[in-house]
């Protein structure tokens, strides 16, 4: 080796600081110890006092489930999910109820691995993830450790994290998966969108107790959205079909919002659902009436498209809501991060066979691999609310029958891409389109 240089990289002795313990960042430190067994030192560092999650219900996608299989935690994750019987949404009129279209969730197909669509409730689904690593040792987890800025040591080897306690740590690679409100996005992203942005859309939240509806259900499924003009209405099992997740979503300027502020701990009275989907179709008037007597109010934000997610010479990559936060309309945001953990551990691999490269350019790779798709997710994610509310241009001048016939083709197979795709090949194309 030449006076000088520096050893090349070892699996044994790199070190990789994950920031944020939400499923991005316990999916992100899965997949490493999954794909590179020989990396040593994986840390997560949590803000919290403790890996929680919010109690609501969450879908993911079968393109995440073949990922988890992968990770070795897809049977726990199965074993708390609900059973939505196939069917990822039926899309029904608010009206009365009559069937739009019905979305397949693509469960068993070709190609899938035996796995299926998974809806669970999120505080469960984070405890399979914490279990699973906690369990097998194979990152160190940590928790009040938030992270307040990044800076590159004098010699310019390791991204050096500054936490709120007055602790510092250095690592080889910081990701950081530090959700919608990401500091360090905000560190080094240069844009003016420094933080996330109103939507347009509030949203009532509440979880049901399956026996307080399930007597005399119409449909074959418990996966239903209703849809009407400004408004939408969803459910969803979890939990072993032991619980109803409930999402309403209504369309409100920023001026009707009042003092709404976004956080998981707001609420409002049920009289306040019960006015905004007065005249709904029976079964949503059942459910609105089953619902908590403060259900949880949420002000939907959204982020812009960001077109840099790696920083200081490599060191520094984003993932999850801190790269690409998107509106729940798809309900793939963390599907999604769940991809990014998959690729970063593809690139870092990748990485260790021909480490004289440099970090950089395998954190380029794993950049070119999601960037594209995650951004299509976002998009797209924004106008699905709007086609499930009837907005845009699309609607303008029809009548209601003639947009329902515009929601049925445009529904039919518009999961197909996010769920049906083949993220392995579509690294190893990045790959071989940037010669590595
Ligand atoms: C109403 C709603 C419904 C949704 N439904 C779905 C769905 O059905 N399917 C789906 O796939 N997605 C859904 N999503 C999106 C999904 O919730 C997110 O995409 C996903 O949670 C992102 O995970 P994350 O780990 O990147 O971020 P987060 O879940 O936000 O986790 C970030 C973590 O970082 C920690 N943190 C923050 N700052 C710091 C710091 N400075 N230092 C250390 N730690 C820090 C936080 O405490 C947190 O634990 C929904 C979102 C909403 C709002």
């Amino acid at each position: 080796m030449a006076i000088g240089s520096r050893p090349a990289a070892s699996p044994d002795t790199f070190s990789v600081a994950i920031l944020g313990g939400g499923i991005g960042g316990l999916a992100m430190a899965l997949s490493l110890a999954t794909q590179v067994p020989s990396l040593k030192n994986i840390t997560v560092y949590e803000q919290a006092p403790a890996y929680k999650e919010i109690g609501a219900g969450i879908g993911i996608g079968v393109n995440a489930s073949r990922i988890l299989k992968r990770y070795g935690v897809y049977e726990a994750a199965n074993a708390i999910s609900g059973d939505r019987n196939g069917i990822h949404r039926s899309l029904r009129r608010w009206d009365n109820g009559d069937e739009i279209v019905s979305v397949g969730a693509m469960d068993e197909e070709a190609g899938n691995g035996g796995v299926r669509q998974l809806s669970v409730h999120r505080a469960e689904f984070l405890q399979v993830l914490y279990e699973h690593i906690r369990d097998t040792a194979c990152a160190k987890l940590e928790t009040d450790k938030r992270a307040v800025e990044i800076v590159e040591d004098q010699k310019g080897g390791k991204a050096v994290i500054h936490f709120a306690d007055d602790t510092h740590v250095a690592a080889d690679l910081v990701i950081a998966c530090d959700g919608i409100h990401s500091n360090v996005r905000r560190q080094f992203s240069k844009g003016s969108d420094l933080m996330p942005r109103y939507s347009g859309r509030v949203c009532y939240r509440g979880l049901l107790p399956m026996s307080a509806v399930e007597q005399d259900w119409p449909y074959d499924s418990f996966a239903v959205s209703w849809l009407g003009p400004s408004r939408h209405f969803l459910v969803f099992p979890i939990s072993q079909n032991k619980t109803l997740n409930v999402v309403a979503f209504v369309s409100k300027t920023e001026a009707e919002l009042g003092d709404l502020k976004e956080s998981w701990s707001s609420t409002a009275p049920r009289s306040e659902v019960e006015a905004e989907f007065s005249g709904w179709d029976e079964t949503v008037q059942k459910v609105v009436r089953a619902m908590e007597p403060r259900p949880g109010k949420w002000k939907l934000n959204d982020r812009e498209l960001l077109d840099q997610w790696v920083y200081l010479g490599g060191k520094v990559v984003l993932g999850g809501d801190a790269a690409h936060a998107m509106l729940p309309h798809q309900g793939s945001g963390a599907g999604h991060a769940i991809e990014d953990s998959f690729v970063m551990g593809q690139a870092i691999k990748a990485f260790f066979e021909n480490p004289s490269v440099g970090l950089e350019t395998y954190m380029k790779l794993y950049q070119e691999t999601r960037l594209p798709r995650a951004q299509r997710a976002q998009l797209t994610s924004r106008q699905a609310g709007d086609v499930y509310e009837m907005q845009g241009p699309e609607f303008a001048g029809l009548v209601f029958e003639q947009r329902l016939q515009v929601i049925h083709d445009k529904f039919k197979d518009r999961m197909t891409w996010v769920w049906g795709h083949d993220l392995e090949a579509d690294f190893n194309a990045t790959r071989t389109r940037l010669g590595l």
